[in-house]
């Protein structure tokens, strides 16, 4: 962290003890903290107490590593003949810690799913999340403010909002992250790996409100669209950030029973409009979108519609216990006139439309529940091996060992599921993932979740009052136990999806008795 190339021995440093002088030192880098006493936000009887010595220990034991880069101008130089210890991590650098990493990316373990294209991705994309993505996330996250323009066209630029929609022809000639993959080559490796990277911001609200609506609303236009110039104008528009688009399926009356929507769609005279009336609720982003592909009720059943924010359509924010900053929206329809070439499929088998998209939502969400999991295990790795109580570590206490464990476990074992899932992916045609692995997405989306709430409480018990708090060393904590839930409603409620899973086993159950 020394920030000069200024060396101290210790004796000097211990002759700065006074409000006129205030030194101490922190992982061998010396600190000046005269001006910085009265500023302090944990008071300034606790430099006084530290005036001169050493504090790391005491640091560590209060405060994250990244407050120290936060403060570098406060370093002075460093203790003569020693060198810092704690390891300052650099934007896309893997972490060192035990678990902290899929096995894949961890050093003396082999995998066969990723080849040296997943590799780059994953090193292009971990780089940008640290650099740009991870400051403007944690920032948006705790004042509620929508992602930036600029983020979004910077994501647009290098492929990044194409990627987020999986493997297909869209991605075909783009540039992705600055040729780290081919398009034609993208397969749900490579969509795994945005999935995950892209979570590691550890800002649940944010990841939402990072063009989730576009990930789960767009795949309904360039697999449904009727008409081909029209479907490139939209997907153009979208790609390059200048318009915004969500998915309006989910309403008071029905979330998880689609079947039960009541926002109606009724054809003019002369059969060149749809009238809209009726709710959305919950609506990831509306509070924003200039697009919402919407389910609605067209007599004979359910259709899907792209309506234009215009005349009739409103929007409000719903407060939720995540950030504003996902724009979670209610959207009133009332009157509105939609081109019936708007229509996305067929009228009246809408349902197909809506059910074709959520395995690769749910499949999107496991990636990423799984990931932010994985971070909170390393962060209560870390945690119990620094943190001192009853005079030892608490990773000395065989129970919070077991703790660990259990959560270790959790992340590795849903890991590999989602592999193995995310392999019958890349071999199987859409349909027949529609056929054979709706049940075992519906499943794996569930074990994730059910997971997280283990390791969420687990996580809370081990930090005690820090992980309850939002700003300081458990603030990550913190945010998985207010928001862990939810991937656990969201795309399907756990027990729909479980239950998915077990009727789909059901379907075509073999004649074979006990
Ligand atoms: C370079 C030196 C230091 C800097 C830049 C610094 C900065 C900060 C900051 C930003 C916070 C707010 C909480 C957070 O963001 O984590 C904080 C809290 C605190 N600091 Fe420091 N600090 C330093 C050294 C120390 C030392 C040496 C001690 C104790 C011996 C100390 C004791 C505390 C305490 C008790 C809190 C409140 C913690 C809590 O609310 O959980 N600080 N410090």
């Amino acid at each position: 962290m020394a920030s000069s190339s200024k060396t101290f021995t210790r004796e000097e440093v211990r002759e700065h003890t006074t409000d006129d002088s205030l030194w101490c030192i922190i992982d061998s880098t010396v600190y000046d903290l005269t001006d910085f006493v009265d500023a302090h936000p944990g008071g300034e009887s606790v430099l006084r107490q530290v005036a001169g010595q050493d504090a790391t220990t005491a640091f560590y034991n209060l405060h994250r590593h990244e407050v120290l880069s936060k403060y570098a101008s406060l370093a002075i130089g460093s203790v003569q003949g020693e060198q810092a210890q704690v390891i300052t991590p650099l934007p896309g650098d893997l972490s060192p810690v035990p678990y902290a990493e899929p096995l894949w990316l961890s050093s003396h373990f082999k995998s066969p799913y990723y080849k040296d294209s997943h590799r780059r991705l994953q090193k292009a994309i971990r780089h940008f999340t640290d650099r740009y993505l991870t400051p403007e996330a944690q920032e948006c996250e705790s004042t509620g403010r929508h992602i930036s323009q600029e983020m979004i066209d910077h994501m647009s630029r290098l492929g990044i909002l194409h990627m987020r929609l999986g493997p297909g022809k869209h991605l075909h000639g783009v540039n992705l992250l600055d040729g780290a993959v081919d398009g034609q080559e993208f397969d749900y490796f490579h969509d795994l790996i945005v999935s995950q990277e892209l979570s590691r911001t550890m800002t649940r609200g944010f990841q939402d409100g990072n063009m989730a609506g576009m990930t789960i609303g767009l795949t309904a236009v360039l697999n449904f669209a009727r008409d081909q110039s029209w479907k490139k104008k939209i997907a153009d528009e979208v790609f390059s950030g200048r318009k915004k688009l969500c998915l309006a399926i989910t309403e008071a009356f029905a979330g998880s029973d689609v079947a039960g929507l009541r926002t109606t769609a009724e054809k003019t005279a002369d059969g060149k409009h749809y009238i809209v009336n009726g709710t959305k609720k919950w609506i990831t982003n509306a509070t924003w979108c200039d697009y919402f592909v919407t389910g609605v009720r067209t007599g004979k059943g359910l259709s899907v519609l792209l309506i234009p924010r215009g005349e009739g359509v409103e929007t409000k924010a719903i407060k939720t216990s995540y950030s504003p900053a996902a724009g979670t929206g209610y959207i009133t329809f009332d009157n509105v006139k939609v081109p019936v070439e708007n229509l996305l499929g067929e009228e009246n088998k809408g349902i197909h439309v809506i059910l074709s998209n959520f395995n690769h939502e749910r499949w999107t969400m496991a990636c990423g529940s799984v990931r932010i999991s994985r971070t909170i295990v390393e962060e209560c790795l870390k945690w119990a091996n620094q943190r001192l109580v009853f005079g030892k570590r608490l990773i000395d206490q065989p129970v919070i060992r077991l703790k660990l464990a259990k959560m270790i476990s959790l992340v590795e074992a849903n890991q590999s599921w989602l592999e193995t899932v995310t392999y019958q992916m890349c071999h199987m045609p859409y349909k027949q993932q529609a056929q054979h692995l709706a049940g075992p997405i519906g499943l794996l989306k569930m074990s994730c979740t059910r997971a997280a709430h283990e390791i969420a409480d687990e996580a809370v018990q081990i930090w005690g009052g820090r992980g309850l708090t939002q700003t300081g060393m458990g603030k990550h904590i913190e945010m998985f136990n207010r928001t862990y839930k939810f991937d656990a409603i969201l795309g399907g409620a756990e027990e729909v999806l479980g239950d998915l899973g077990v009727r789909q086993a059901m379907r075509n159950f073999p004649k074979a008795m006990l």
